[in-house]
């Protein structure tokens, strides 16, 4: 070799390093120009999507002024339960239900942008069950003329799937998926399709077709993701009941950031068969689709109808096993022997979410059961193993769609990372755990080859066991925990701290069932002790510390996790910390 580059004269070698650096230089420039001409054309798309969303708008606030204001604020004001008793009853009319939440939606998507499309044909679907329901032998499905909010991505005819993708804009699907069947056989009226973030790997929720979705208690805050839409919507009171997905806390954060109530299911419990994700083809991070509501009640009385006719997706999606509502794991009298913990050893959540986990120790504790402290092991390499199944091609496949795409500045960072190579970013991963080690972790995070990959799913599998395990020796039901890092931060802030998901991606690489309910919000002396007593011994602590200092009022949950098909002993003690806090 020596040999060899010796006998090149000094002028070859200037020669062939013009070569090289001519190649890369008109590489760039061909980069560079076919990405200018993908966004010139997208972002003629995405002015004719929003133009296309302000007509909408305006068709849904049209639809709802048909309604008397009196009666609108009436209807309104009925919560889930009630509404549900009233349309049982004939006393409110599928149609005027959904004229109340078509502007009740609008109100909300003003305050928050939460909103993608209205589903117009919602008022016709009301006024075919009201038609219906004048026939003496007709009987009502338990969920007759409620109308449902959708997270983007789930399927309904008619209707685009883009995840923040401008290039998948004016695709719409051609099928409702099973589980948007189900939700119609059992009477509900989807009404509206809500915001994502781009790729929907993230906890913020902008993209560049539909913009960004603002939080409800405060405009400069994420409303969370990726089912941002959803928790901005129903937490600004424009929807009662919604569905969103969930890979690493897109239920479960939102809800926690819009002081909303929600739940992921362990990934068998709903039929997928005619769904999207995120990243198709991701064995061992199970994703589940949820329900989001205004409180733990609802989702309660929503899953008890659909798992309660489980049958109908299990006999059109033979991978969805018909589990039935567990009344009696639910009801049960028997008193639960629950694991808490307040820091996962990965990332100290800031003050106001662990006081959230000890008062509801308190009031489980108060109310009989029994709560002994839990220490989740081994965060450090939980996340490592998240984030290597979670982008298991080294996210090849997002940055694929990325690099056709216009790039949401939010989700740059993370695109930044994929771009480089994974050889690269372990390399780099040494000299930066000397400086930030966890940082370092993450750096080296992504499959370097399928040799690791099949390590990583078999840790995974080891680590499903040994947590089991220690639940199991301890006798223990649930696990109650923070349902986040912080309280909702401003909207650039979840890509600079994409590690900050440890507590909920936990329980989708254990596959858990696992809820957020809302708890109590921050306050004064959560702010004093994050200012004097919260780490800031890198930068991601002093970010999120930055980042919650001024969230006085922000609402704050805690999380409640069990092994998958005991969902329903999460609702339960979801309900009774509901019940110790809001007495109804
Ligand atoms: C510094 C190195 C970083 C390496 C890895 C960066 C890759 C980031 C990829 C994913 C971030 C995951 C965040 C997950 C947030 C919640 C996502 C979710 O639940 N989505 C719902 C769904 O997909 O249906």
């Amino acid at each position: 070799m020596i040999k060899i580059i010796g006998s090149v004269s000094r002028s070859n070698m200037l020669f062939y390093v013009a070569l090289i650096l001519l190649g890369i230089g008109a590489y760039y420039y061909h980069f560079r120009e076919s990405r200018r001409k993908i966004i010139e054309r997208l972002e003629t798309v995405v002015q004719r999507r929003r133009d296309d969303l302000s007509k909408n708008v305006e068709e849904a606030r049209r639809i709802g002024n048909k309604l008397d204001a009196q009666r609108r604020d009436w209807i309104g004001g009925l919560d889930f339960e009630q509404l549900q008793g009233e349309l049982q009853r004939g006393h409110v009319s599928c149609a005027e239900a959904v004229r109340t939440y078509f502007y009740k939606g609008v109100l909300a998507h003003e305050k928050t942008n939460a909103v993608t499309a209205f589903i117009l044909e919602a008022e016709q679907q009301a006024e075919e069950l009201d038609e219906k329901a004048k026939s003496p032998s007709y009987v009502k499905p338990p969920m007759f003329g409620i109308p449902l909010s959708l997270k983007e991505c789930l399927k309904v005819k008619g209707y685009d799937t883009t995840r923040g993708f401008v290039q998948d804009a004016y695709k719409p699907s051609t099928e409702d998926s099973i589980q948007i069947e189900h939700y119609k056989k059992l009477g509900l009226i989807p009404f509206c399709q809500t915001n994502v973030p781009q790729s929907l790997l993230s906890y913020n929720c902008s993209n560049p077709l539909f913009g960004t979705t603002t939080n409800p208690y405060d405009k400069t805050r994420t409303c969370g993701g990726s089912s941002g839409g959803e928790g901005a919507l129903i937490g600004a009171g424009g929807s009662l009941i919604g569905i969103g997905t969930d890979v690493g806390g897109s239920v479960r954060i939102p809800c926690h950031f819009t002081g909303t109530a929600g739940l992921k299911p362990s990934k068998m419990r709903f039929a997928h068969r005619g769904g999207g994700a995120s990243v198709p083809g991701k064995p061992l991070i199970d994703a589940n689709d949820g329900p989001m509501a205004q409180d733990v009640k609802t989702n309660v009385e929503f899953l008890k109808n659909v798992w309660g006719d489980i049958d109908f997706q299990s006999d059109r999606d033979p991978y969805c096993p018909p589990v039935h509502w567990n009344e009696s794991l639910y009801s049960s009298e028997k008193k639960l022997r629950i694991g808490y913990y307040i820091d996962d050893g990965w990332f100290t959540p800031t003050p106001a979410l662990q006081r959230a986990v000890l008062e509801s120790k308190k009031h489980l504790e108060k109310a009989g059961h029994t709560v002994i402290p839990f220490y989740p092991p081994r965060l450090t390499e939980v996340i490592k193993l998240y984030f290597r199944a979670v982008c298991l091609d080294g996210g090849q496949y997002v940055l694929n769609k990325l690099l056709k795409d216009m790039i949401e500045p939010t989700i740059r960072f993370q695109t930044t990372i994929w771009m480089i190579p994974t050889w690269v970013q372990r390399a780099l991963s040494y000299p930066i755990t000397l400086v930030f080690p966890r940082l370092g972790v993450l750096m080296s995070s992504l499959t370097r080859d399928t040799f690791e990959l099949r390590e990583a799913y078999a840790d995974i599998e080891a680590y499903r066991e040994e947590f089991v395990g220690l639940m199991m020796k301890d006798n223990l039901d649930v696990i109650l925990c923070p349902a986040s890092i912080m309280p909702a931060p401003q909207h650039d802030i979840p890509s600079k701290v994409l590690c900050g998901v440890s507590y909920t991606c936990l329980y989708n690489l254990l596959d858990f069932g696992a809820g957020v309910v809302p708890v109590t919000k921050v306050n004064k002396s959560d702010e004093e002790k994050l200012i004097n007593e919260y780490p800031e011994t890198d930068k991601w602590y002093q970010i999120t510390k930055s980042a919650t200092i001024g969230a006085i009022g922000m609402p704050i949950g805690v999380q409640v996790a069990a092994p998958p098909f005991r969902e329903e002993a999460v609702l339960r003690t979801m309900r009774e910390i509901e019940l110790a806090i809001t007495g109804k």
